[in-house]
């Protein structure tokens, strides 16, 4: 559905700056997949998505989009998907429901099949009763919905969602993607969205693509990532003040344990299996006379993920792509 081969993006800011913003990514994406593209600020994962809907064209590469390729016939591509940008979309001064018809017929409906299709999509999204509503007066969670159906008029096989959900309540969160998984499944459609919420790409993707300084750094399941990136660690707090290097060496003939570490009462590592792992430390513990305040079983995040990768956390938010060039 998607083939994107060193597809490269620079924007030249001044004479003396010029921002690599993508930095050949090579990003293979089959029909009917759901992949989040993760990665800090300025990451470079709006502008992918930008050179894949045909907004911004590539300075290096090749993509082509259901088949076709985003250069060299960008109104073919854009028939073929839906878009739904970090902005709104919808005229703030119209009706929810005239802003889909709209719509439909931007995409060459006629007015009766443009007036259906708004029904449908007002239906899939529990807009309905907000037909009339103006757009400047529907709440957030609301308005992104509206987004998503605007998205949806011509009934796309390949929907881009760039930050659906930013600044949306959980409760509009959940519901947001209750429709949306909905809408993928009765229409079979390939879905690709940026997300800064980790735990989002977590339980909805079924692959994670995780950019950073505009290069792809890691593909592949949520799961896959954090077994091969992160693994689980334990936590452990002795009960008893200067037991936690006896408790180390109970942690180190653990098979599979790795990165011990004490830092005053308590003993960290990464195991194979926490669950599994801390019953028995804290039996062996006990048995050792070094019996244990506490023992947590921590599962990896995405977070730990990417932490792994860079040595930074997502959590701290950006660090730039921007590189600067010596003035000529
Ligand atoms: N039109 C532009 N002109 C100059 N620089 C740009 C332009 N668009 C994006 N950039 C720069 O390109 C880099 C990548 O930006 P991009 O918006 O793709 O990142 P992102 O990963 O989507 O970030 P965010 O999560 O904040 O949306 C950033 O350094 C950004 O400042």
């Amino acid at each position: 559905m998607i083939q994107t081969r060193g597809l490269t993006k620079d924007f030249v800011v001044s004479s003396s700056e010029t921002v690599h913003a993508v930095r050949g990514i090579d990003l293979d994406i089959a029909p009917g997949e759901l992949v989040a593209v993760l990665g800090p600020n300025g990451a470079g994962k709006s502008t992918t998505m930008r050179m894949l809907t045909t907004l911004v064209r590539p300075t290096s590469g090749s993509a082509t989009v259901a088949g076709v390729d985003v250069v060299a016939d960008p109104a073919a591509v854009r028939r073929n998907i839906g878009y739904v940008g970090q902005g709104n979309g919808a005229g703030h001064q119209q009706r929810a429901g005239d802003e889909l018809t709209l719509q439909g017929r931007v995409y060459g409906l006629d007015r009766a099949a443009a007036q259906r299709r708004t029904a449908e999509l007002l239906d899939a999204l529990d807009l309905t009763a907000l037909a009339r509503r103006k757009v400047s007066d529907l709440s957030g969670g609301q308005r992104r919905r509206l987004d998503v159906a605007l998205g949806l008029v011509h009934a796309p096989r390949l929907l881009f969602l760039d930050e659906p959900t930013t600044g949306l309540d959980p409760h509009n969160r959940a519901n947001l993607w209750e429709h949306i998984s909905r809408l993928r499944t009765e229409h079979d459609m390939t879905i690709v969205l940026t997300t800064h919420y980790l735990d989002e790409a977590d339980t909805m993707a079924e692959r994670v693509v995780v950019v950073d300084h505009g290069q792809i750094i890691a593909d592949d399941t949520a799961d896959g990532l954090k077994r091969t990136l992160a693994g689980d660690r334990v936590v452990l707090t002795v009960a008893v003040g200067g037991t936690a290097s006896r408790v180390a060496s109970i942690v180190e003939a653990l098979p599979g344990a790795r990165d011990v570490t004490i830092a005053g009462d308590r003993v960290e590592a990464r195991v194979a299996d926490a669950g599994a792992a801390v019953p028995e430390l804290v039996l062996a513990a006990s048995g050792a006379g070094a019996p244990l305040l506490e023992a947590l079983a921590v599962r990896p995040t995405l977070d730990d993920v990417f932490l792994a990768l860079t040595g930074r956390s997502l959590r701290d938010g950006a660090d730039t792509t921007t590189t600067e060039e010596a003035a000529a």
